[in-house]
C-alpha cells in the first residue's frame, strides 16, 4: 500500500466503510488525475475505462470546481451522468469524489434531449423546403427565422434578415408591404399581395401567435410566389380581351351578312369618285380623315378600307370618341396595368389600339376629343407605340387610322379646340362625303336596298312607292341622311299594311317639312314663319334664332359662312352659339 493511501485509510477508514456500501459506482480522483480509490460499483468501469474516467478532460473541468459538477460522458455508446464533487483533503489537496449514474434517469434524459434534437432537425427541413416560404418574426417585428428559399424571393440569405426590424425591411423596400407590420396592426390573420425589391410578386398569409394574455409574441408568414402564376393571369385576360374584340367583330359581320346592312349603295358620279378612290387608299397604309354631316356614311366608308386592305383578317376595331365619356376614353384607348385604379381589373386591361394590333382602329367623332387626349393620340401616331396607363413598358403598334368627324376640324383648330399638329398627322388622305340632298341619284337606290333588307327581315310581302310619295321622298333634304333614310324605311314597314306606301304613310313632320319646303319655294317665301300659339317674344325670338342658325349651318362649313348666309356679323353668331350652347 502507498503512502498516499496508507495515510488516507489510516484516518478515513470509516468513511471509506461508508463509501463501500454506497449502491453508485464511486471513486475517488486526486488532483494530479490518480484514481485514488473506488467501491465495488465503480470497480468495473474503472477496470474497463479507467483511462476514460480519469481523462485530462474530464479532471480539468474538476480540478479547479469546489461544487458539484453534472456531466455526460458517453462510454461504448451509452451515457453517463456524472457526478464530480471536489473537496480539499488535508494532506491530499483537492480530491474529486465522483459518482457514476447510469440510472434510467440519465437514459431518459438523453432520450428526450435526442428526440428534440430530431424534431428540430425535422423542423429545420420542414422550414427549409416547405413549398411557401416561411418567415418568423417576434411580438416586436424583430425578425426570427427564415428559409432558406428567402433570397429567392426577397434577396437576402436568412442570416441578413434575422434579427432585423420587418419595419425597416419595409422601408428600404425589401419586401412590401410587410404583412407581419399589418399582422401586429390589426392582431388577426391577413393575406395580402406582396411587391419585393426583387421584382416577385407574393401571396402571403401572415397568422400571429398569442401568449395566455393575448400578447402577439410570434407572427409566422408563409409566402407563395405568384409572379409566374399574375403573368399567365395577365396573358390570359389580354387573350380574352381579344377574343371579344374577335366576337365583337364576328358578330358584327354576322349581323351584316344576315342583313345585307352596311353594304355601300350609289349611284352618284360624287360616290362613284370616292368608292374609286378608297380602293387606291386600301392598297396603302396611310391615315385616312373622313368628313361629312352625320349619316352620311362615313363609317361604313371606313369599313369598306379596311376590308379591302390587306388587314382585312385582323381586327378592326371601331371607337366612338363622343360616346365614351372623356374620363374613360384613353383608359379604354391606352388600357392599364394591374393596380392602377381603385375598382379596375386586377390584372389591368388591355386598350384598344393594343387590340387593334395589325389591324385598323377606326376612331370616329374624333373632333369630340379633348385637348389633353389630342395630345396624347399625335404621340402614338408619331411614334407608332402604346404605353398602358401606369406602366413604363411601350407596345410597339402596326395599326391603320381612320378617323371620322361630322365636325369642321379647320374651324375647331382656329377656335383653338383641336392641335394643329393632330390635324396635319389625321388630315393625310381626307374624304368627304357629301350630304345626300347633294347626290340624289343616290336616295332612291338606297331606299330600295334598305326596303328590301327590311321586306326580308320582317318576313314582308313586296312593298312599293306611289309616285307621289316617290317624288317626296326623293325632294326631301333629309337633314340626317342616310341614317334618316334607313329610319324612315323601317318605319314604313312596321306602320303600313298594304302594298303601297302612299304619301298618307309618310310620317306627319316628313311631309310638313316638305310642304313647307315646296311651299318656299315655289312662292319664294323664305321668310315666312310661321306661330301657332302665344309664347314670349323673347322664347320665340330665341327659337327662330337657333333653328335659323341650325338650318345655314347645314350649308356653311365655318362661322363666317353662317354669318354671311343670315347677313350678320361673324362675332353675332359666335355669341349666339355660344349662348345657346350649340355644338357647331
Ligand atoms: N351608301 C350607303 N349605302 C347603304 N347604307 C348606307 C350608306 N351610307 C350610310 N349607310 C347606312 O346609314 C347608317 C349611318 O351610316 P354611318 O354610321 O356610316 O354614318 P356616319 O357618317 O358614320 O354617321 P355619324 O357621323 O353619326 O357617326 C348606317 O346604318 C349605314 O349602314
Amino acid at each position: 500500500m502507498s503512502t498516499i493511501e496508507q495515510s488516507f485509510s489510516d484516518r478515513n477508514d470509516i468513511k471509506l466503510l461508508v463509501l463501500n456500501a454506497i449502491p453508485v459506482a464511486t471513486y475517488l480522483v486526486t488532483k494530479a488525475g490518480d484514481i485514488l480509490f473506488y467501491n465495488p460499483a465503480a470497480e468495473p468501469y474503472i477496470k474497463r475505462h479507467g483511462a476514460v474516467l480519469k481523462s485530462p478532460q474530464l479532471c480539468s473541468i474538476f480540478k479547479n470546481s469546489l461544487t458539484t459538477i453534472g456531466y455526460v460522458v458517453q462510454i461504448d455508446g451509452i451515457d453517463y451522468l456524472i457526478n464530480a464533487s471536489s473537496i480539499v483533503h488535508d494532506y491530499l489537496g483537492i480530491i474529486t469524489v465522483v459518482t457514476i449514474d447510469d440510472s434510467s434517469v440519465s437514459q431518459l434524459i438523453n432520450h428526450h434531449l435526442n428526440n428534440s434534437k430530431a424534431i428540430i432537425d425535422d423542423l429545420q427541413t420542414i422550414f427549409d423546403n416547405s413549398y411557401d416560404v416561411l418567415y418568423v418574426s417576434d411580438g416586436n417585428g424583430i425578425t426570427l427565422r427564415a428559409s432558406s428559399a428567402c433570397e429567392e424571393l426577397w434577396g437576402k440569405k436568412p442570416h441578413e434578415l434575422i434579427g432585423r426590424s420587418v419595419y425597416d425591411l419595409e422601408t428600404e423596400g425589401v419586401y412590401y408591404p410587410s404583412a407581419t407590420r399589418i399582422v401586429l396592426e390589426r392582431k388577426k390573420k391577413v393575406q395580402i399581395i406582396q411587391k419585393t425589391k426583387t421584382g416577385r410578386q407574393l401571396m402571403v398569409t401572415s397568422t400571429p401567435v398569442f401568449d395566455l394574455s393575448g400578447n402577439v409574441i410570434r407572427v409566422v408568414n408563409a409566402s407563395r410566389d405568384i409572379t409566374e402564376i399574375q403573368e399567365l393571369e395577365n396573358e390570359i385576360q389580354n387573350l380574352r380581351d381579344i377574343v371579344a374584340g374577335y366576337q365583337n367583330q364576328l358578330s358584327q359581320l354576322q349581323v351584316a351578312k344576315n342583313a345585307k346592312d352596311g353594304e355601300l349603295i350609289y349611284r352618284s358620279k360624287q360616290m362613284e369618285q370616292i368608292i374609286a378612290l378608297l380602293g387606291r387608299i386600301a392598297q396603302v397604309d396611310s391615315t385616312v380623315l373622313i368628313t361629312g354631316e352625320s349619316g352620311v356614311g362615313k363609317e361604313v366608308i371606313a369599313n369598306h378600307i379596311h376590308a379591302c386592305s390587306s388587314r382585312v383578317d385582323n381586327p378592326f376595331i371601331k371607337v366612338n370618341c363622343a360616346a365614351i365619356p372623356q374620363s374613360l376614353l384613353e383608359s379604354e384607348l391606352f388600357g392599364y396595368a394591374p393596380g392602377t385604379f381603385t375598382g379596375g381589373q386586377k390584372n389591368g386591361k388591355a386598350g384598344l389600339f393594343e387590340l387593334a394590333n395589325t389591324g385598323t382602329i377606326f376612331l370616329d367623332e374624333i373632333g369630340d376629343m379633348q385637348l389633353d387626349l389630342q395630345t396624347k393620340i399625335l404621340r402614338v401616331l408619331q411614334e407608332r407605340e402604346v404605353t398602358r396607363i401606369g406602366s413604363h413598358r411601350s407596345i410597339p403598334l402596326d395599326i391603320r387610322f381612320i378617323v371620322a368627324t361630322n365636325q369642321d376640324l379647320t374651324r375647331k383648330v382656329e377656335e383653338g379646340s383641336f392641335r394643329l399638329d393632330l390635324y396635319y398627322r389625321l388630315n393625310v388622305i381626307p374624304i368627304n362625303v357629301p350630304p345626300l340632298r347633294e347626290r340624289r341619284e343616290d336616295v332612291l337606290p338606297i331606299f330600295n336596298h334598305f326596303l328590301h333588307m327590311y321586306i326580308e327581315r320582317f318576313h314582308r310581302r313586296s312593298v312599293t312607292l306611289s309616285q307621289e310619295a316617290l317624288s317626296i321622298i326623293e325632294s326631301y333634304d333629309w337633314p340626317g341622311n342616310v341614317r334618316e333614310l334607313k329610319n324612315i324605311v323601317e318605319r314604313l314597314m312596321v306602320t303600313t299594311n298594304g302594298t303601297v306606301i302612299d304619301v298618307t304613310d309618310l310620317p306627319i313632320n316628313f311631309t310638313r317639312k316638305q310642304s313647307m319646303k315646296l311651299h318656299q319655294e315655289d312662292s319664294k317665301a323664305y321668310h315666312a314663319v310661321e306661330v301657332h300659339e302665344l309664347l314670349p317674344l323673347k322664347d320665340a325670338t330665341d327659337c327662330v334664332e337657333k333653328q335659323l342658325i341650325e338650318l345655314a349651318s347645314r350649308n356653311a362649313r365655318t362661322l363666317s359662312d353662317i354669318a354671311t348666309l343670315l347677313k350678320v356679323n361673324q362675332s353675332t353668331i359666335s355669341r349666339k352659339v355660344q349662348k345657346y350652347n350649340m355644338n357647331i
